[in-house]
C-alpha cells in the first residue's frame, strides 16, 4: 500500500516533527548482562510484562541481541525519519520503528543496515515492512519486523525521532531495553534495567531446578501444586470405562438428533 505525501495536506494539518537528541540510556552493563537470558526468561522475570506480541517476525534465525532503544515514528511508505535517525544511533543501540498508521510497506533494507552496522547499531524492530531480507541475513544484521515486502517508500513527510513510541501494544522510550531472539521482541523500562537482570537470574537458577526435577521424573502436577488447583477447579478424573459408556450416549443421542 502506498500513501500520498502529507505535503498535499493544508499547512494546518501537515505534522511537524521533533528530533530529540542525546535521551538518557539504560547502563550498558545491565543491557550486556541481559543479552544472557531468552526473552521468554526475562518477560516472564519480568511478571510477564513488555511483550511485543508474535506480529514482530525475526528475519533471521539463531540471533538474540540487547540494546538500548532508539525510536522512529514515520509517516506509513516514507522512511525519511529513518534517515534521521541513523543520525542519532550510536554504538550499542537498537533502532525501533514505528509508524503512524498501519504499513507493510519496505521501508528498511541493507543500505540502511549498513550505515547502521557502520555506527555499532546491534539491530532494528520495525512494525513496518523492510526489503532486501536475504542480503540483511548474508551480513549479519538482525531484523524483526511486520512484515517482508518489496514495496518502495518515499522520503517527504516529518515525524519524529526519539520520542515515545508503541509497537506491538508496548509503550517505548528511547533509552529503554529492547531484548529480542527467535521467540520475539520485548522491553524494559531503562529504570527497571538492574531490576531485570536480577529477577531474570532468580528466573534461570529456577528452571534450573526445574529441569533438572522434570529429568528425573517430577511432574508440573506435583513440583507447582497443581494438584489442588484441578481439585479447586472441581476437575475429577473419571476411568475410561466409565467415560466411554458416558460418550456412547452422548453419541447415540448425537445421531438420534440428526435422523
Ligand atoms: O533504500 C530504501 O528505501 C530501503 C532499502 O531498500 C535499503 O535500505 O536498502
Ligand atoms: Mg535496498
Amino acid at each position: 500500500m502506498t500513501h500520498g505525501s502529507a505535503g498535499d495536506l493544508p499547512a494546518a494539518a501537515r505534522p511537524s516533527g521533533l528530533i530529540v537528541t542525546g535521551p538518557p540510556r539504560a547502563e550498558a552493563r545491565h543491557v550486556d548482562a541481559l543479552r544472557g537470558y531468552g526473552v521468554a526468561t526475562v518477560h516472564e522475570a519480568m511478571g510477564r510484562t513488555g511483550c511485543l506480541g508474535p506480529g514482530l517476525r525475526p528475519v533471521q534465525q539463531d540471533v538474540r541481541i540487547a540494546g538500548t532503544a532508539v525510536t522512529a515514528l514515520c509517516w506509513p511508505g516514507d522512511n525519511l525519519m529513518i534517515h534521521a535517525a541513523v543520525e542519532q544511533c550510536a554504538e550499542g543501540d537498537i533502532l525501533v520503528v514505528a509508524t503512524t498508521s498501519p504499513s507493510t510497506d519496505g521501508m528498511f533494507g541493507e543500505l540502511f543496515a549498513t550505515a547502521l552496522h557502520h555506527r555499532g547499531v546491534r539491530g532494528l524492530v520495525i512494525d513496518a515492512g523492510v526489503r532486501d531480507t536475504a542480503e540483511l541475513r548474508a551480513m549479519g544484521f538482525p531484523v524483526w519486523s511486520a512484515a517482508v515486502c518489496a514495496q518502495g517508500t518515499v522520503k517527504a513527510t516529518a515525524g519524529s525521532v526519539n520520542v515515545p513510541v508503541v509497537v506491538g501494544g508496548q509503550w517505548i522510550r528511547p533509552g529503554d531495553v529492547i531484548l529480542a531472539d527467535d521467540d520475539g521482541v520485548m522491553c524494559v523500562p531503562r529504570e527497571s534495567a538492574a531490576t531485570a537482570v536480577e529477577a531474570a537470574k532468580a528466573r534461570t537458577a529456577k528452571e534450573e531446578a526445574t529441569r533438572a526435577a522434570f529429568a528425573e521424573g517430577q511432574l508440573g502436577l506435583d513440583r507447582y501444586g497443581l494438584r489442588e488447583t484441578l481439585a479447586r477447579l472441581g476437575v475429577r478424573y473419571q476411568p475410561y470405562g466409565e467415560y466411554a459408556e458416558h460418550a456412547e450416549y452422548a453419541e447415540g443421542a448425537r445421531g438420534g438428533a440428526v435422523s
